[in-house]
C-alpha cells in the first residue's frame, strides 16, 4: 500500500515564482531595452514571419504581443497569421524542395555546418532573447541555444550517411536496390518551453535528408525561432527551405494537415494536441512524429548515494522551473532512506533562487504565463495523478522494488524515468522493468543530441536526435532492375 505522506509543494517558492507583476522598475525596463537593442543591432530581432525567404506580416495586418513572463512587459509584436499565410508557406517549401533535395548531401551538410557555427557565435544574444520571451535563467537559455546548435551539427554530419542497400538478388537477371529519399514538405509545430532546441531537433534532420519545412513555433515564444531562421538564411540555406508562420494555432495547424503537399507532421507539445494532430494527419496519410507529455517517476532506493540522489532528483525536477517534458513528477523514496532524503531534499530546495532570468544567480525563472500559474496552483491539491509541469515535487514512500515499479508504470505516459541505486543488478532490473522510452540511472539530466529521445505509450511516436532521428524524414524506395 503506497502511503502518500508528503508533498514539497514549494508554495513558499511558488509564491515568489510568480511575482505580483511588480511595478515595472526603470532598471528592469532598461535591462529589456538593452537586450532588444543589442539584438536589433546585430539583425537578430526579427518580428515578422518568414515565407519563401521574405519577412512577412499577416495579410490582414493582425498582430499578437510577445510578453516577458517575468514582469508581463511587451517585448515585441509579431504577425497573427492563419490559413492564407500557411498555404503560401507550404507552396514556398514545395517549390524549394526540388532544388534542395537534389543538392549533394555534402552541400547540404556544409550549409548546416555554417548554421551551427552562426548559432554558436550568437548564443549569448539568442540566449538573452530566449530568457526575455520564455523566462528561463540566462545560463539555461544559453545552454539551450548551444544544445540546439549541437543538433544542427549532428545532422550536418549524419546528412552524409543516409545510405541505401543493395539486396542479393534471388534471380540471376535482376538487381535489387533500396534508396532512401526525403519525405518532402514537413510541418513542424513546437512548444514554448524549449523554443529553439525543439525546432533544431526537427529541422536539423529534415534539412539533412533534403526535406523542406514550415515551422509553427509557439505564439508565446516566436522570437528565438525567427532569430534562428535569420541565421539559417545567412548560412546559405536557400529561401523557401525553412519557413516560419505564427499566430492562430488551429487555423495554421489545420492548413498544414489539409495540404496534400505536406507529407509529414512533427509535433512537440501536449498529449491532447498531439492526438488531435495525429487524427488530422490520417486524412491525407501523412507521416507523424510526436514528442508529448511525460509523467516521470524518480525512484530513490535505500542503497542510493543520498547526495547524488538529491542532486539528480533536484535537477530533473526544477530545470526550467519544472517546465520540461522529462521533469520528475513523482519522487518515489524507499522507506529506509525516506526521512533522510526528505530532510536533505527540503534543505536543497530552499537554496533555489527565484527571480527574473536575466538577474545574476537566479536559478528559477517564472512560469510562462498566468494560465500556467493557475494550473500548477490547482495541481498542488492533487499533485500525484496529474502532470504538474511546474515546480511541485510530490514525494511518495514505498516498501519494495516491485511496488516502486508498479507505481512508476501506473500511467499512460512513458517518456522518461529515473532511478538511484548503487546495486548493479537492481540498475538492470529496474531499467528493463520501467515502461519508458528513456531511463536515467544515477543521473537526472539525460537529454543529449547523440541519444534517441522519445517515449512509450501516449508520450509519443518516433525518436528525435541521434542517428535514429533521420528515419522519420526518409522514405524507403525499393528498385528492382530486371532483364540484366
Ligand atoms: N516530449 C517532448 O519532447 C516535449 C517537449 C516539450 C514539451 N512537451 C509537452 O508540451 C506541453 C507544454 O508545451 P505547450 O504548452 O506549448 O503545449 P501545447 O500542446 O499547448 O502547444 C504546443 C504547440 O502546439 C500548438 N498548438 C496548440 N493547439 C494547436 C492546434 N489545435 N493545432 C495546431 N497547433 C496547436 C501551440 O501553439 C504550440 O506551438 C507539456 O505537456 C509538455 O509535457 C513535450
Ligand atoms: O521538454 C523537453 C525537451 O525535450 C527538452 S530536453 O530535450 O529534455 O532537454
Amino acid at each position: 500500500m503506497v502511503e502518500f505522506t508528503h508533498v514539497i509543494n514549494n508554495l513558499k517558492l511558488s509564491s515568489n515564482l510568480w511575482p505580483q507583476r511588480p511595478f515595472l522598475s526603470i532598471e528592469m525596463s532598461m535591462q529589456t531595452l538593452s537586450v532588444v537593442g543589442r539584438l536589433r543591432s546585430c539583425g537578430l530581432l526579427k518580428t515578422r514571419g518568414l515565407i519563401g525567404g521574405k519577412w512577412t506580416d499577416a495579410y490582414d495586418g493582425r498582430t499578437i504581443q510577445v510578453n516577458n513572463p517575468a514582469d508581463g512587459e511587451v517585448i515585441a509584436t509579431v504577425p497573427c497569421m492563419g490559413e492564407m499565410e500557411t498555404i503560401d508557406a507550404i507552396s514556398a517549401a514545395y517549390d524549394a524542395f526540388t532544388h534542395w533535395s537534389k543538392l549533394t548531401a555534402a552541400d547540404r551538410s556544409s550549409r548546416l555546418r555554417n548554421w551551427y557555427n552562426l548559432l554558436i557565435a550568437h548564443k549569448q544574444e539568442i540566449g538573452q532573447l530566449l530568457t526575455l520571451e520564455q523566462g528561463k535563467p540566462l545560463r539555461e537559455a544559453i545552454a539551450e541555444v548551444a544544445y540546439a546548435a549541437r543538433f544542427i551539427e549532428l545532422f550536418a554530419e549524419e546528412a552524409k550517411r543516409v545510405y541505401g542497400d543493395i539486396i542479393p538478388s534471388p534471380l540471376p537477371n535482376r538487381r535489387l536496390f533500396v534508396l532512401k529519399e526525403p519525405v518532402g514538405v514537413v510541418g513542424a509545430i513546437t512548444p514554448w518551453n524549449f523554443p529553439i532546441a525543439m525546432i533544431a531537433r526537427k529541422v536539423g534532420p529534415a534539412l539533412a535528408c533534403g526535406c523542406t519545412v514550415v515551422i509553427k513555433p509557439s505564439e508565446l515564444t516566436p522570437l528565438t525561432a525567427l532569430a534562428a531562421a535569420e541565421l539559417a538564411l545567412q548560412s546559405g540555406i536557400p529561401p523557401g527551405v525553412l519557413n516560419v508562420v505564427m499566430g492562430d494555432p488551429p487555423s495554421i495547424g489545420d492548413s498544414l494537415l489539409e495540404s496534400t503537399q505536406v507529407r509529414k507532421i512533427t509535433f512537440t507539445g501536449s498529449t491532447g494536441v498531439g492526438k488531435k494532430l495525429m487524427a488530422g494527419a490520417s486524412e491525407t496519410v501523412k507521416k507523424v512524429s510526436l514528442e508529448l507529455g511525460g509523467n516521470a517517476p524518480c525512484i530513490i532506493f535505500d542503497d542510493a548515494d543520498l547526495e547524488l540522489a538529491v542532486k539528480g532528483s533536484l535537477s530533473t525536477k526544477f530545470n526550467n522551473t519544472g517546465q520540461q517534458c522529462v521533469c520528475t513528477n513523482r519522487i518515489l523514496v524507499q522507506e529506509g532512506i525516506y526521512d533522510r532524503f526528505l530532510n536533505a531534499y527540503s534543505n536543497a530546495v530552499q537554496n533555489l533562487k527565484v527571480g527574473n532570468g536575466l538577474s545574476e544567480g537566479v536559478t528559477q525563472g517564472p512560469l510562462i504565463n498566468e494560465a500556467a500559474v493557475m494550473k500548477v496552483d490547482s495541481l498542488v491539491q492533487d499533485a500525484i495523478s496529474k502532470e504538474v509541469f511546474g515546480p511541485v515535487a510530490p514525494i511518495i514512500r514505498f516498501k519494495t522494488e516491485e511496488e516502486a515499479i508498479q507505481i512508476a508504470n501506473d500511467t499512460n505516459s512513458g517518456l522518461a524515468a529515473y532511478a538511484f541505486t548503487n546495486c548493479i543488478q537492481r540498475s538492470w532490473r529496474v531499467s528493463e522493468a520501467l515502461e519508458y522510452g528513456m531511463v536515467g540511472v544515477n543521473e537526472g539530466s539525460i537529454s543529449t543530441k547523440v541519444a534517441p529521445f522519445g517515449g512509450y505509450k501516449q508520450s509519443g511516436l518516433g525518436r528525435e536526435g541521434s542517428k535514429y532521428g533521420l528515419d522519420d524524414y526518409l522514405e524507403i524506395k525499393y528498385v528492382c532492375m530486371g532483364n540484366m
